[in-house]
Order: structure tokens, then C-alpha cells, then sequence
């Protein structure tokens, strides 16, 4: 079956990448991404200036494959590095190049957003929303009023279509406010939903400590323990963004959680937790159980399912 999309005006032979985070942080890193079956790549969230990141234990895996915890804290080489990557970048090659962009403020997205499109380049912005704001303020995602102010920024500078990461929301009004503010702009082409499920904690039941050592084990949770709420936020925003597409993430361990993500209305699916734990190899082995669902229900193409989830 045909599992190929388009995102933001770029065409992906199929609809699979990385998740922002896994397996992107360095060129070597990259490599991998480019040499997979994934059908696009995105590299790790950036900041003006290279960071180490948090101490570790920082990722970890949770028994019997519920998903994993992480508390990374933005490790990356700095922007410029992905610049360079993106100068370089071979785009005749069938895979586009996403890039993940994370300022600590406004003036640093811009700073950043600025640097790429004066470098006039074919790769597509991806600004991260679960980014930190103002100490002592919810991240960003969960500031409609400095989303706005950010996006009425960004958004013109960026001039061609962009995406945003954003953070799962919980309540209906969220749903509703978020989609207010970015149908306000016409080149904000995609949300990506969702980031980790924030500030989880996982604890050793024998040990009884903490699993990861940042934030007294406090960190975002991802895998298929989030696979309900990435569904309802892929779903939520496909009704209340006209025009826009989705691209689902969370929870996908197999083609069946990326046939769902679709047929709640993304347009593309990333994978985090599944390509951290599997390896690369992952986008080979869920493109095939994709097609074999597709083929089984009768589905030649995505459009022929994406949204279509039936309410009772
Ligand atoms: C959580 C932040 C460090 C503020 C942003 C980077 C990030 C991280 C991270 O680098 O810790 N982990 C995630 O699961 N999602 C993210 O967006």
C-alpha cells in the first residue's frame, strides 16, 4: 500500500520519521537517520549556544515496554551546527530535513529562525513549545498568551510554512484556546503532537529510588503508555484546525498505534521511545506492518483513512 505523505509542502516517501530527540543530536547520528527507512528526518531541538545537557541517569526505559522517562535537559551542539548540517544537506535526496529549533526566549527563536531563513534553505522550521519560558511560568505550550506573542513574531519571519511541537493538552477549553491562537497563522502549517507527557516520576520498586537523577526524578514521559492522550490530541486539533495538518506522535510500537494516529488525522507519524530502544531499524519493520494493515482493510492510500476515526 501507498504510505507516502506530504508535510508542509515537502513530499515523504513515507509518512515515518524520528521523533525530535532520538537519534539526532549528532551528524553521526543523523547518518543513521538518512541510511533508514524512515521517510524524513528531524534533528535534535537546538539552543543559541551548545549544551551538555543533565547529569545521568537522564533516559530511561519502563519495564514491560509501558514507554520511558526522560529529563535530557536540551542537550545539542548549538545552532549553528545544525545550520551547517542543513547547508551540506543533499536535498535531491527522496528524504526531507526537519529542524527542530528550541530558544530559552523569543529573542533566541528568533535569532535562530532568522539564521535559517537568511540561509534560504529547503529544510522545515519546527519550533519546539515545550520549551522553558519565564522561570517560575508554565513552558510555553501552556502560555497562550506568550504562544501568541511568540507565533506573531515567528511566524512572519519565518515567511514559508513552519510547524510546533507542542505538549499534550488535557482539558477541552486548552483544546479550544490553542487552536484559537494558531489559526491565526496561515503559514503555522502543522502541530506536532505530542512532547513527553511532562513531569512523571518513576521509582524502583526495590531500590526505591528515583530512576533518573534530574529534577528529583521528575521527567517526561513517552511510549505507549501516552498512546491515548497523543490520539485525542492529534484528533482534537485535526477538528479544530482547518487547513493545518497533524503530524501524531506518542505511543506508536507497532503499525497498528500508526494506523490509529492517522486515522485520528495525522499526516505524519513520528516515533521516540520505539526508535530509542529498537534502533533505525524500527521504520522498516512499522512501514511494512503499516502496509499489511492497509492491504487487509481494503486501504490503497492514507487518504483514504486519515481522520475517518467514527464516533459512536
Ligand atoms: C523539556 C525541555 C528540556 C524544556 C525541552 C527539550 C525536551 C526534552 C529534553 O531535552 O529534556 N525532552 C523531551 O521529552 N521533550 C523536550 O521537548
Amino acid at each position: 500500500a501507498d504510505i507516502s505523505t506530504t508535510l508542509a509542502g515537502v513530499k515523504l516517501p513515507n509518512l515515518l520519521f524520528n521523533a525530535s530527540g532520538v537519534c539526532c543530536q549528532t551528524e553521526a547520528d543523523l547518518k543513521l537517520m538518512v541510511e533508514s527507512e524512515s521517510g524524513a528526518l528531524i534533528t535534535k531541538s537546538a539552543t543559541v549556544e551548545q549544551r551538555d545537557g543533565n547529569p545521568a541517569p537522564r533516559y530511561t526505559p519502563l519495564p514491560n515496554g509501558i514507554g520511558s522517562i526522560n529529563s535530557m535537559g536540551l542537550p545539542n551542539e548549538g545552532y549553528e551546527y545544525y545550520l551547517e548540517y542543513a547547508k551540506k544537506y543533499d536535498y535531491n535526496s527522496e528524504k526531507p530535513l526537519f529542524i527542530s529549533l528550541s530558544g530559552l526566549s523569543l529573542d533566541d527563536n528568533v535569532k535562530m529562525c532568522k539564521a535559517f531563513v537568511d540561509a534560504k534553505l529547503p529544510c522545515v522550521l519546527e519550533i519546539n513549545y515545550s520549551c522553558p519560558n519565564v522561570p517560575g511560568k508554565p513552558q510555553m505550550g501552556y502560555d497562550m498568551e506568550a504562544m501568541e506573542k511568540s507565533l506573531s513574531v515567528l511566524a512572519p519571519l519565518i515567511k514559508k510554512p513552519f510547524g510546533i511541537k507542542l505538549p499534550p493538552y488535557f482539558d477541552i477549553a486548552h483544546f479550544d484556546q490553542a487552536a484559537a491562537v494558531f489559526n491565526k497563522f496561515d503559514n503555522l502549517a502543522f502541530v506536532t503532537c505530542i512532547n513527553s507527557v511532562g513531569n512523571g516520576l518513576a521509582i524502583d520498586f526495590v531500590t526505591e529510588q528515583a530512576l533518573i537523577k534530574p529534577k528529583d526524578g521528575f521527567g517526561g514521559l513517552g511510549g505507549l503508555m501516552v498512546l491515548n492522550t497523543a490520539l485525542a490530541n492529534v484528533n482534537a486539533f485535526h477538528r479544530r484546525l482547518p487547513g493545518k495538518q497533524i503530524v501524531g506522535v506518542g505511543g506508536v510500537v507497532s503499525g497498528k498505534e500508526a494506523f490509529l494516529h492517522v486515522l485520528a488525522g495525522a499526516s505524519a507519524v513520528q516515533i521516540g521511545t520505539m526508535l530509542k530502544e529498537e534502533g533505525p531499524g524500527v521504520f522498516a519493520r512499522i512501514a511494512k506492518e503499516l502496509s499489511d494493515i492497509m492491504v487487509a482493510k481494503g486501504y490503497k492510500t492514507l487518504e483514504d483513512f486519515r481522520g475517518k476515526v467514527k464516533t459512536l
